[in-house]
């Protein structure tokens, strides 16, 4: 069965809006697992305009699921960062300083000898690495030479397709996690995966390893609650 991995970020984003600790990221995680969630991923950026490099370090002492760690590595401090705390994966991400939220993957083409080091020096430490890739075969078949356990497939396109009634989106992401899994990459996915269109991609996408989603899901807390909200989205990957 797929792996939901919730994606905290956004409870990060509400504590930080008045200064405090309210709401508790650290107890908002335990929930979170104690709700069902089978990994709690965070995605520190430099400007830590949510998740801050301390929390890290705080949530390792009692994230006891899996814990995922999203960033980009040409950042010294997120490469420190997740040696320090080695979670049981990191993902990679290209995003540049100021962008709003990730919205692309790595050109695995171009970067190859770059992302083949850097994915040397997590799993040397033991860590399972996943590359943020957009589900184009040819960014799949270079991230094979990467070394890289796994992709994580970037999925705001399909779900901005999805929701204009339009499920031909789905098709390049079959593609590539047909490539993928033929060259014996793990498959993760995320980005806009939610309530309404998760089912779908589960159940077209072979091997799904694992999802990670976040905005949507604690949007939709605010209305059905946190425990609620989880289990609806694990029913969601639940016999596909
Ligand atoms: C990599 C990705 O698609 C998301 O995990 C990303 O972490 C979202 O970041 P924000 O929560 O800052 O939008
Ligand atoms: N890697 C995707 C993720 O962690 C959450 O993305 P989103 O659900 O906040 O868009």
């Amino acid at each position: 069965m797929t792996r939901l991995s919730v994606n905290i970020n956004k409870i990060a984003t509400l504590r930080n809006s008045r200064g405090g600790n309210n709401p508790d990221l650290i107890q908002v995680a335990k929930d979170c697992e104690r709700f069902g969630a089978q990994g709690i991923t965070v995605h520190p950026r430099p400007d830590e305009r949510h998740i801050r490099y301390d929390d890290v370090f705080e949530l390792k002492k009692v994230v006891t699921t899996e814990f995922n760690i999203e960033g980009n590595c040409q950042e010294q401090k997120f490469i420190d960062l997740v040696l320090a705390n080695k979670p049981e994966q990191v993902t990679l991400v290209p995003d540049a300083l100021g962008q709003i939220t990730s919205n692309h993957g790595w050109d695995t083409i171009t970067n190859q000898r770059y992302l083949h080091d850097m994915i040397k020096v997590f799993k040397d430490a033991g860590i399972r690495v996943s590359i943020f890739v957009d589900p184009v075969i040819e960014m799949v078949e270079a991230a094979a030479t990467t070394g890289t356990d796994r992709i994580e497939l970037y999925t705001e396109a399909y779900a901005t397709h999805f929701h204009q009634g339009n499920e031909l989106a789905i098709a390049p992401y079959i593609k590539a996690a047909e490539t993928a899994a033929k060259l014996g990459l793990g498959i993760n996915a995320g980005h806009d995966l939610d309530l309404q269109n998760l089912q779908y991609f589960a159940q077209k996408i072979p091997a799904l390893a694992e999802v990670s989603i976040g905005h949507a899901l604690i949007s939709d807390a605010l209305y059905y609650g946190l425990e609620n909200t989880i289990q609806m989205y694990l029913q969601q990957l639940t016999n596909v």
